[in-house]
C-alpha cells in the first residue's frame, strides 16, 4: 500500500495509572485513508490508546499528533467523528431527538441536518426506529445509533472502540461496507476489536498486549512474516503463546465460527 499522509503519529507514548504501566513506549503512525485496526486482548490498553487521540486521556510521557496538530487540541473536534465503548446517548430522548442533539454540537442545521441524519441512520438501518426512545433500544441498536452520531458530521477520521459489539454478521458486514465507502472517499478510520474476522478487513492492525503495540503491518504481512495463515495465529506468534493469549485467540476464533 502507498502510503500518503500521515494523519495520526504516535510518538513515544507511555501511560500509567498508578503504579500500572497501561501504555508502553508505544509509537505508530497511520496514514489517510486507511482502515487501521488495533487489536489484543481485554486490558491491552487499546481504549486508553484511542481515548489519547480524541483528547480524553493524556499521556503521561509521549506525544500524539492528528493532522499535525498536538493533541489534545479542542480545533480538531469537527475533524474527528469518536464512538466510544460505552454509548453516550440519551436514553429519555427519541433516536431523532439525540441526533438533532448532537447534529447541533457540530453546526448542523435546516435541511443538511436532516439529510445527514437520513443518511447515517439509512447506513446503521436504523431508519425504522427514529422516533423511538432511545430507553427502548436494544444493545445491539443503541451501538448503531452511537455509530450514526459519530458518522453525522462526516469527520475526515473516525476512531470507533469496538464499533460492531452485539451487531449480527449480516448488519456488520454491511456497516463495514459503509466503512469501505468512506475509505473511499479519504476518510481514514481507526478501529479497535477483539474479532478476528474484522481484524482481516483492515488495511493494517497494530497487535496489542500488555500495553506494548507486539507487531504493525498488513494482515497480509502479518501472516507471512510468522508463516501462519490465520491472524490469531500471528498473535500467538509475536506475542508468545501465554494462557492468556491463548484463550484471546481461541475465544475470537470459536465467536467467529458461531
Ligand atoms: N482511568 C483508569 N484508571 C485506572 N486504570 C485504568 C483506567 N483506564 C484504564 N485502566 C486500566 O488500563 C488497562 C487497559 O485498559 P483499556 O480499557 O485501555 O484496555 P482495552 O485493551 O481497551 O480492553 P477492552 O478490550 O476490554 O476494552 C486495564 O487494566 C484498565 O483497568
Amino acid at each position: 500500500m502507498k502510503h500518503t499522509k500521515e494523519i495520526v503519529s504516535i510518538q513515544h507514548i507511555s501511560r500509567a495509572f498508578g503504579k500500572q504501566q497501561v501504555l508502553n513506549d508505544i509509537s505508530l503512525d497511520i496514514y489517510e485513508g486507511e482502515i487501521f485496526g488495533l487489536l489484543g486482548p481485554s486490558g491491552a490498553g487499546k481504549t486508553t490508546l484511542v481515548k489519547q487521540l480524541v483528547g480524553l486521556d493524556l499521556p503521561t510521557s509521549g506525544e500524539n499528533f492528528l493532522f499535525q496538530e498536538k493533541m489534545p487540541s479542542l480545533k480538531l473536534i469537527e475533524r474527528v467523528g469518536y464512538m466510544a465503548q460505552a454509548d453516550a446517548l440519551y436514553g429519555e430522548l427519541s433516536a431523532k431527538e439525540n441526533l438533532q442533539f448532537f447534529a447541533s454540537l457540530y453546526g448542523l442545521k435546516g435541511m443538511k441536518q436532516q439529510q445527514r441524519m437520513t443518511e447515517v441512520m439509512e447506513v446503521v438501518q436504523l431508519t425504522d426506529h427514529m422516533t423511538k426512545l432511545v430507553s427502548n433500544y436494544s444493545g445491539g441498536m443503541k451501538r448503531r445509533l452511537s455509530l450514526a452520531i459519530a458518522l453525522l458530521h462526516e469527520p475526515d477520521i473516525l476512531i470507533l472502540d469496538e464499533p460492531t459489539v452485539g451487531i449480527d454478521p449480516v448488519l456488520r458486514k454491511s456497516i463495514w461496507e459503509a466503512f469501505y465507502d468512506l475509505k473511499k472517499r479519504g476518510t481514514t478510520i481507526i478501529v479497535t476489536t477483539h474479532v478476528m474476522d474484522e481484524a482481516e478487513k483492515c488495511d493494517r492492525l497494530g497487535l496489542m498486549r500488555n500495553g506494548g503495540l507486539i507487531a504493525v503491518g498488513t494482515p497480509k504481512e502479518l501472516k507471512e512474516k510468522t508463516k501462519t495463515t490465520t491472524i490469531e495465529e500471528s498473535f500467538l506468534v509475536y506475542g508468545g503463546a501465554t494462557n492468556e493469549n491463548k484463550s484471546f485467540s481461541h475465544s475470537n476464533f470459536t465467536t467467529n465460527r458461531s
